[in-house]
């Protein structure tokens, strides 16, 4: 039997990070970019505003003309001209008189000022207006840079992609953008009992007894794509399917990282150990001292690509991908591989007592009468279950707690790892 060396989950992620990898980068075109991770600094080419602009509809003055204007001796200036945004001349503006002047337009030669349409008095007829009282230089101009300055960083490697990021690529005419390119990572449902969900005919006809729908294919892809990677959903192999070590390595080929689910113990059908060693493949670890997704396996080819073989158990599976699978891919983006923690408030016992460390799968959100984060259990907690993803945000970590002690009872505080972000915050949280 295949020698199993068990290792610590910090040990094994650890081992992780110290073999991972920053993806490469990409050019793609900016309106594509969301969601993606800048690949280098980015800087402006050109300022915003580009040129000294009006933030209001009103009219360009001549600070100096308006030095002696009060509400009882107003100043009287003739309108020359009206600017819309996107116009403009080289009409240079001469003492006395002013242009009228619409937002988002360029401030005139010769005009340091803008005094919107509703301080002053406008007599159509003769084209004039009064001014009421004395503006300084730069009296409401937008100027030129004041949002961007040429050259200045707008966006840092490492940055993700939201919409402010994109509206300045593109208000710098930035068409194209270096992102990193996300891993590509391969899923493969291995199981004779199993039947993809989507087939056509498999959904219509009733599941053969000992059968059951490959649902942990599916959460995967839903994973992946949370954290960033790309995805392709292999069709399922059967353990006993004579040429599965080729249809694997096959898969492989195609993505940077493939990950496998069931056949990952010891069972005699259990194919995931056996393939490995077949490609010579350097197994960092297959045995960690948690539950569920104690089999938990990864490895490295040689031509360093990544396996990871999950447990076939759905509540197993999802904690292997969170523990493991998602701290490589935050690597590769170049995030922060740390998983994120707080310390919530246990809102029931938990009788249940385990020589080794449990990550049982929870929901987690913020009370703010308690001002606290609070925490539950969200379904059943055993390695085969699925209810207990049903509404699972978070992972709860209990250290080893040996047989007969009391049970860690409900007002402790514990440990919890968030795989859900942007889920915590409930407007209406109360206990
Ligand atoms: N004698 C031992 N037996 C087992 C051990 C052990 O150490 N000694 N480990 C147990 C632990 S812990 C786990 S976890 C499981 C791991 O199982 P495998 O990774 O080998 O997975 P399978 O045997 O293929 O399937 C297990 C279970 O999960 C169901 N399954 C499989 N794939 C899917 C899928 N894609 N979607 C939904 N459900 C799936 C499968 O039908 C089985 O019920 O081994 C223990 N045994
Ligand atoms: O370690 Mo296994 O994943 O509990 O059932
Ligand atoms: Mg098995």
């Amino acid at each position: 039997m295949l020698h199993r060396k068990m290792m610590t989950v910090e040990q094994a992620r650890q081992l992780i990070l110290r073999h991972s990898q920053v993806g490469p980068s990409k050019r793609v075109q900016s309106e594509a970019s969301l969601d993606h991770v800048i690949a280098r600094d980015c800087t402006a080419p050109s300022p915003i505003p580009g040129f000294d602009r009006s933030p209001y509809d009103g009219y360009a003055v001549r600070a100096a003309d308006t030095t002696q204007a009060s509400r009882s001796a107003p100043v009287q200036l003739q309108e020359v001209e009206t600017w819309p945004a996107g116009y403009w001349s080289d009409h240079s503006l001469q003492a006395q008189t002013c242009i009228r002047i619409m937002t988002g337009a360029p401030i005139p030669d010769g005009a340091d000022a803008v005094v919107p349409l509703e301080q002053v008095q406008h007599d159509p007829q003769l084209q004039t207006i009064q001014v009421f009282r004395p503006l300084s230089p730069g009296d409401n101009v937008s100027r030129k840079g004041e949002d961007i300055a040429v050259e200045q960083t707008v966006l840092r490697a490492g940055h993700v992609i939201g919409a402010g990021e994109i509206a300045v690529l593109a208000a710098l005419g930035l068409s194209h953008v270096d992102i990193i390119q996300p891993p590509i990572i391969g899923i493969v449902a291995t199981g004779t009992e199993l039947i993809d969900p989507y087939a056509d005919k498999a959904l219509r006809a009733p599941l053969p007894y000992g059968s059951l729908y490959d649902s942990n294919s599916i959460m995967l892809q839903a994973r992946i794509a949370r954290w960033g990677a790309q995805s392709i959903r292999f069709p399922i192999l059967s353990d006993q399917e004579p040429d599965i070590y080729e249809k694997l390595t096959h898969c492989l080929q195609q993505c940077d990282i493939l990950v496998t689910t069931g056949g990952a113990s010891v069972g005699d059908f259990d194919r995931i150990p056996a393939w490995l060693q077949s490609i010579k493949a350097q197994v960092l670890f297959n045995k960690v001292n948690m539950r569920p997704g104690s089999v938990t396996t990864a490895a490295l080819t040689r031509d360093r690509q990544w396996v990871f073989g999950l447990s076939g158990n759905p509540s197993a599976c999802y904690v292997g991908f969170e523990l493991f699978v998602r701290p490589l891919i935050q690597a590769w983006l170049t995030q922060p591989t740390a998983p994120a923690t707080v310390q919530a408030v246990l809102l029931h016992d938990i009788a249940k007592s385990s020589p080794v460390h449990r990550y049982v799968r929870a929901r987690l959100r913020y009370c703010a009468v308690r001002n606290n984060w609070v925490v539950q259990t969200s379904g059943l907690d055993k390695s085969g279950a699925l209810s207990s993803l049903l509404n699972c945000n978070a992972l709860l970590h209990l250290p080893p707690r040996p047989l007969h002690q009391p049970p860690l009872s409900a007002g402790s505080f514990v440990e919890v790892i968030l795989t859900e972000p942007g889920s915590y915050v409930s407007p209406s949280a109360s206990t």
